[in-house]
């Protein structure tokens, strides 16, 4: 439409830096906009893989959705453009990149942290499912950490309009898959509330709640019988919060206000650093 600015990128206005990580589909760099200096994460994809794996239209669907978003805790796509074998994500540059790794160092994060990552989560679904979307694949790889430790969440592959049902094999870990979408069902926003609670878990724990190293249909089992154990280190609003998200039914699950507004939110609301 003639009100969007016309952006068309190449490759020749980037310097590329150093990789920052590789995903399936390609490479992440840091890059600098030579005329302004600007500096963001550049994502390559391959074409031919992503037609191999017939993902072509979830990255357009995802360039659609991720131009329209504009939140603190939702890494910003800038825009995009293609050469004849790649296809360039011009994204935001998370400063403290990928939280998986600050997680898996630290094994678990303390209950404060935890509670504050979760706040901003929720504030970050909070503005996707009043736009009616939902982000479908929340999980410690796809979560960011700007310069200022805050959460950027991120990679909108799988993020689709609310309802939906999906008809695109599911690929890598079950963990954070709530039982109607292994079970193929129809499901709407409140996927997101499920994986939220797997993603309290995880944080807490160092391990998603249903994980089980004999293999998906084991994590499968587990999931769909919701067969949830707590250490005994989890406080209990912890417990609570987690047990009220993890919920099979998705009607029963807490809202996104009724997490923000949780005992275990507002208990450690006033120690965070809060920049202003
Ligand atoms: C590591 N790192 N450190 C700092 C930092 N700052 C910014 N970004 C980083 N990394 C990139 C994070 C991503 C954001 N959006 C993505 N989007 C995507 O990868 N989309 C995508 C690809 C292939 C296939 C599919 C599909 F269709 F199959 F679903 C979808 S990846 C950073």
């Amino acid at each position: 439409n003639s009100s969007k600015p016309l952006r068309n990128f190449h490759l020749g206005m980037f310097e590329i830096g150093k990789p920052l990580g590789k995903g399936k589909f390609g490479r992440v760099y840091l890059a600098k906009e030579k005329k302004t200096g600007y500096v963001v994460a550049l994502k390559t994809l391959h074409k031919e893989e992503l037609v191999h794996s017939k993902v072509e239209r979830q990255v357009r669907r995802e360039i659609e959705i991720q131009s329209n978003l504009r939140h603190k805790n939702i890494l910003r796509l800038f825009g995009h453009f293609h050469d004849e074998k790649r296809i360039f994500l011009i994204l935001e540059f998370a400063g403290r990149g990928e939280l998986y790794k600050h997680l898996r160092r630290q094994q678990r994060f303390s209950e404060e942290l935890s509670a504050k990552y979760i706040f901003q989560m929720a504030q970050a679904l909070a503005y996707l499912h009043k736009k009616h979307v939902i982000h479908r694949d929340i999980k410690p790889e796809n979560i960011l950490l700007g310069i200022d430790g805050e959460i950027k969440l991120s990679d909108f592959g799988w993020s689709v309009h609310a309802p939906s049902n999906r008809r695109t094999t599911l690929c890598g870990t079950l963990d954070y898959l709530p039982p109607e979408m292994v079970e193929g069902k129809e499901h709407g926003a409140k996927v997101d509330l499920w994986s939220l609670g797997v993603l309290t878990y995880e944080f807490l724990v160092g391990a998603p709640p249903f994980e089980d190293i004999s293999g998906h249909s084991a994590t499968y089992r587990r999931i769909a019988k919701v067969d949830l154990k707590f250490p005994s280190f989890i406080s209990a609003e912890a417990k609570d919060l987690i047990s009220r998200l993890l919920q099979h039914s998705p009607e029963k699950r807490l809202s996104l206000d009724q997490v923000m507004r949780h005992p275990w939110i507002l208990k450690h609301k006033n120690n965070w650093d809060r920049p202003g």
